[in-house]
């Protein structure tokens, strides 16, 4: 790999350190102001002389304010940024804390403690979103150091505390006002940064963000999830709402005692939420949130027995893996409901200081009645929950795990279906990504929204014949490898016009080669540059009823398209042998799934289905086809170019072979329990005249990939086909408009008499 080729450029890498790192900061800072609500529990119980119960209501009186409030500030923020919402968040709980530290009488704290609440909520969905839009991809890294400023912040409360508050007593909150100041003036920089930025259209956005579940699993899921939130929350912030009486009680500390141990427990916090989130874009967010939840569990049970030091070393065990938790079970359940994140930080904020609230109020009520003790005993059983893990869906995380270094991609045809699928995973896994694209008509900016405002991604309209424009791109964005995917790529249009194939498909191809090298000669040969041409496998041919294409099977090709694309893979695996060009090639079955351009077969029927109209089947519907759900592709287009070996070519199949008859019936049945309308959709099947020199079967035999890479497909035919109808069903706002582009809805493929001139 080259120098740049090991981490993201210092550019874009610099700007997302800067936003995360000033999230972060202001994040601290609203923080100690709020952690201060608990941390002068002692003087506020000396002073008005409040009962447990009552401290619990205040925290529930915070709590409850800030979880109501939340999930409304988030779907706002999905509507559109609020560049104001970090400082009024800030400047309101700054005015709870004068609040609380002038307050005569008890509704007076709890005023106060709400005006604190008020902030947070304003605050938390906004700062969180701020920071997963800035991350490039790391989503859990984001997370983590979002929420590290948060638990620095409630450390620090304790500590300032302990050393201001405890000995100078309520008035001394009013330093803190100052520090807060501070925290304002940073915070309009970043906000400002934030309404600067460019935003994609937020329903196009939603558009982009790929598919998701069914939404009976992506409901359960999200119950689970808030269950983990409760699990975490109601147990962190009642041990800490109680820590300090406790460890008074149990070992006769002094009150600025118990404030440094409450230090420990929360500084211990931030400790876990700075490395859950790295480490769950590693290993996966959902391998995180097992060991943390259940992990916990030993450790609190033994909690009760311990002497002080054994105390003070399970507090700090007990917070780094409680808290490593929290960055992961936001990352999941952001991940769950794409497009919604907003709406998802907000759920899950309010649901975190809510669940807190009510659990540190009942519990208040319970340490009454039977001592702090017994309430420690009760939460050191609430990890067990945790064991809900098994049922979270494991393929939700799996396409947004960061795997091996990160580089700079030059994609051609990144507007286009499989192209911008690409796109759309490089950057969620840190890739820097130039976009080459002509825009001709099947391309579509929409489908890369959801990355356009990604500092990792650039776009550049250009045309592969132009090679001046593709030398300038080269030099200008000099990427570590070239994912060469544009290309003018339907059957049925190569039959009626074939020229444009030949001068996209073959001699676009030849001037990237040329301009690819002179680039990789300008650079010095890198040693890790790559050239990866994306073709297609039927360039082999058309099988009989047994048999499958493997790297080896001769290059057969029958149409113009094909015969184009096979013309490419010649030229590519020439400028490898004569001129040492580090290429790669992949062999690809039929994709399909989400952003499918209206003119293929999938798209086809489900559109025509929906709209009542006939679904055109070729001859008597008998061809196979070996179906790839496109997302795995370019997961696996990924993998070759991480780990494929110079030279190679890799055949990429979904191992999915069907009749096309038998996928259109599919297909009908899944819109039947879908979108149910009138009788079942397979009476609109209508087979019509036959593809000139129509291959009767492809099929991919995918050993070489599986056994050397070690990739396979994610899903079944069934699965993607569903999750696609789905996708289809929710994005009216992205297909609508494709259907007025020229030659969409009429039978193509069919002039076989030659064109003119
Ligand atoms: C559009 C249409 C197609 N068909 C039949 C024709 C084929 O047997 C099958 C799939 O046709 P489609 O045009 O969607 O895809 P292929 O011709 O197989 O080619 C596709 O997969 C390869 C790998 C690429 O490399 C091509 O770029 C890609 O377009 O359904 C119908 O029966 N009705 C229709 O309305």
């Amino acid at each position: 790999m080259t120098a740049a080729t090991g981490g993201l450029r210092a550019s874009a890498q610099a700007t997302v350190w800067a936003v995360l790192g000033g999230v972060a900061l202001c994040h601290c800072i609203n923080d100690i102001m709020q952690s201060l609500v608990s941390a002068i529990y002692p003087l506020l119980e000396e002073e008005f002389r409040l009962s447990y119960a009552q401290i619990g209501f205040l925290t529930f009186a915070f709590t409850v304010t800030a979880s109501l409030l939340q999930p409304f500030v988030g779907v706002v923020t999905d509507k559109r940024p609020l560049p104001l919402a970090l400082p009024l968040g800030m400047a309101s709980t700054l005015v709870g804390i004068v609040v609380l530290a002038k307050a005569p009488s008890y509704p007076v704290l709890i005023l106060g403690a709400m005006l604190i609440g008020v902030g947070s909520s304003i605050f938390h969905p906004e700062a969180s979103r701020i920071a997963r839009a800035a991350s490039g991809g790391r989503y859990g890294t984001a997370q983590s150091v979002f929420q590290v400023g948060g638990n620095v912040g409630h450390a620090v409360g304790p500590l300032l505390a302990a050393f201001i508050v405890a000995p100078f007593g309520r008035p001394s909150l009013m330093f803190f006002t100052i520090g807060a100041a501070l925290g304002i003036a940073i915070l309009w920089r970043v906000a400002e940064w934030h309404r600067t930025r460019p935003k994609p259209a937020a329903r196009a956005a939603r558009a982009a963000e790929g598919t998701a579940l069914p939404k009976g699993r992506v409901l359960g899921a999200l119950v689970v999830l808030g269950i983990l939130v409760f699990t975490k929350n109601a147990y962190t912030s009642s041990l800490s709402s109680f820590y300090t009486f406790y460890v008074i009680e149990r070992f006769g500390l002094t009150a600025q005692q118990s404030q440094l141990m409450l230090f420990v427990f929360l500084g211990a916090m931030a400790l876990g939420v700075m490395v859950g989130g790295p480490i769950g874009d590693r290993i996966g967010p959902l391998a995180v949130i097992w060991v943390s939840i259940l992990g916990v569990l030993p450790f609190t049970l033994m909690l009760p027995y311990a002497n002080l030091w054994g105390s003070v070393a399970l507090t700090l065990v007990i917070g780094i893996v409680i808290a490593s938790a929290f960055p992961a079970i936001l990352v999941f359940a952001q991940e769950l409901v794409p497009g919604r994140v907003g709406l998802i930080n907000g759920i899950f904020f309010g649901l975190a200081f809510g669940m807190g609230g009510l659990a540190a109020a009942a519990l208040g009520a319970l340490a009454d009645a039977h001592g702090i003790e017994f309430v420690y005993r009760i939460c050191a059983w609430l990890p067990a929950l945790g064991v809900l893990t098994i049922f979270l869906p494991r393929g939700v995380v799996r396409a947004h795990r960061a795997v091996g270094p990160t580089m700079k991609l030059l994609v051609t045809g990144g507007a286009g279906f499989i192209g911008s699928a690409v796109v759309r995973l490089a950057v969620s896994r840190g890739h820097e990504v130039v976009n080459l694209d002509a825009l001709t008509y099947a391309a579509n900016l929409a489908n890369v929204a959801s990355v356009g405002s990604s500092p990792l991604y650039a776009f550049e309209h250009a045309d592969l014949r132009d090679r001046g424009a593709l030398d300038r791109i080269l030099a200008a964005h000099r990427p570590d490898a070239v994912l060469h995917l544009a290309a003018e790529s339907h059957v049925d249009r190569s039959i009626d016009g074939p020229g444009a194939f030949v001068e996209t498909n073959v001699l676009g191809t030849f001037n990237l080669l040329e301009a690819a090298r002179a680039h990789w000669l300008r650079e010095g040969r890198p040693e890790g540059f790559r050239f990866h041409h994306v073709s297609t496998d039927e360039v082999f041919g058309s099988l009989g009823v047994a048999g499958q294409f493997t790297e080896e099977t001769p290059y057969d090709p029958r149409s113009p398209y094909s015969a184009t694309k096979a013309a490419s893979d010649h030229l590519v695996r020439a400028w490898h042998e004569t001129y040492g060009l580090p290429v790669l090639l992949t062999n690809c079955s039929n994709n399909y799934g989400p952003f499918h351009f209206p003119e293929k077969l999938v798209p086809v029927v489900i559109l025509n289905a929906l709209h009542g109209r006939p679904i055109p089947v070729y001859g008597k519907g008998e061809n196979v086809r070996d179906w790839l759900y496109v997302e795995d592709h370019a997961d696996a287009l990924l993998t070759v170019l991480e780990r494929g070996e110079v030279g190679r070519s890799y055949n990429i199949g979904g191992e999915n072979e069907a009749r096309n008859i038998d996928l259109v019936r599919v297909i009908c049945r899944l819109l039947d329990e879908m979108r149910p309308e009138g009788g079942p959709h397979e009476r609109l099947i209508a087979f019509v005249q036959d593809r000139p020199g129509h291959d009767a079967r492809y099929a991919i035999d995918p050993s070489r990939i599986r056994e050397e890479l070690g990739w396979r497909p994610s899903v079944t035919l069934e699965e993607g086909l569903r999750r696609t109808v789905d996708w289809y069903l929710r994005n009216e706002d992205w297909w609508r408009p494709l259907l007025s582009r020229e030659g969409v809805g009429q039978r193509l493929g069919t002039a076989v008499e030659p064109v003119a001139g």
